[in-house]
């Protein structure tokens, strides 16, 4: 493969790398889903294999727990740890309030289940996934597959009365048939363009049976860290409301970026 990346691979990497700042020795950590969070878990599993770091992984999807038993790191499941110190995860969308929108890659479920079973959740991402308002990014559900177009009638019906300024609800598809999840739901995804009142969504869509749940992340994230493709990074944090800058010398070694094909 190429060694050389996009400047959004790169942003994606160095958020990636910086927050690998937050894992210590002996914790047990949320991996989560997507192109993001696979840069974490390979930038873990170098230094499980070279630094001898020792950290236990719950994954929110199938995907990452292939891809962190292939680097190398320990993984259990949720029940198994109960609780965790940390979550380290992508998302789609996140506001100044760091409130996001999460589930492009359909794994929100476990995502938001691992998320808030942790002591603290860190979100990776680069620079473009910061909005003002959320809800350009299309906001998925996921709804259990018996009845769906019910469900999804009773959702269009619902955002009749709510702040938002689309209503367009379609059926995330798989090629010709239906996306499954991995606990066998759909995703309906919500084009909604701007949520004006995103916890009030999310309770009222989760009111509607059928509904498993939201990708809203409300008043779950701890801290976002944004990646820049020339290498730049910040750190936001709720509770102490600093921005911090700092740059990585990215550093292209073929063997962390070769295969990331999520
Ligand atoms: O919520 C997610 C998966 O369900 C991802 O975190 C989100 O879609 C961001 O993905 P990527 O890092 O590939 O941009």
């Amino acid at each position: 493969m190429s060694s050389e990346l996009s400047p959004i691979d790169k942003a994606k990497f160095v958020a990636a790398k910086q927050a690998t700042q937050y894992v210590e020795d002996g914790m047990k950590v949320g991996l989560g889903t997507g192109s993001t969070a696979a840069w974490l878990v390979k930038c873990l599993g170098e230094m499980v294999e070279n630094d001898g770091l020792k950290i236990r992984g719950v994954p929110t999807s199938s995907r990452t727990a292939e891809l962190a038993r292939d680097v190398g790191i320990e993984v259990i499941s949720l029940d198994e740890a109960k609780w965790l110190d940390l979550t380290i995860d992508g998302a789609d969308e996140f506001d100044g309030n760091l409130n996001l929108i999460k589930g492009g890659g359909g794994a929100l479920l476990q995502e938001k289940i691992v998320a808030t079973a942790s002591d603290q959740m860190v979100v990776i991402a680069d620079a473009a996934k910061s909005v003002e308002t959320l809800g350009a990014f299309p906001l998925p559900i996921e709804v259990i597959p018996f009845g769906w177009q019910t469900t999804k009638m009773l959702v269009e019906e619902t955002l009749i009365g709510m702040d938002v300024l689309g209503r367009t609800v379609s059926l995330r598809m798989n090629g010709d048939a239906p996306y499954y999840t991995d606990e066998g739901n759909h995703i309906l995804d919500l084009h909604l363009n701007r949520i004006g009142h995103a916890r009030q969504l999310s309770l009222v869509i989760n009111q509607i049976p059928g509904v498993v749940e939201n990708g809203l992340f409300i008043d779950i994230c701890d801290v976002v860290v944004i990646g820049h493709g020339d290498g730049r990074v910040e750190v936001r944090d709720i509770n102490e409301g600093t921005v911090e800058e700092s740059r990585f010398d990215i550093i292209e070694k073929d063997n962390l970026f070769a295969d990331l094909s999520d």
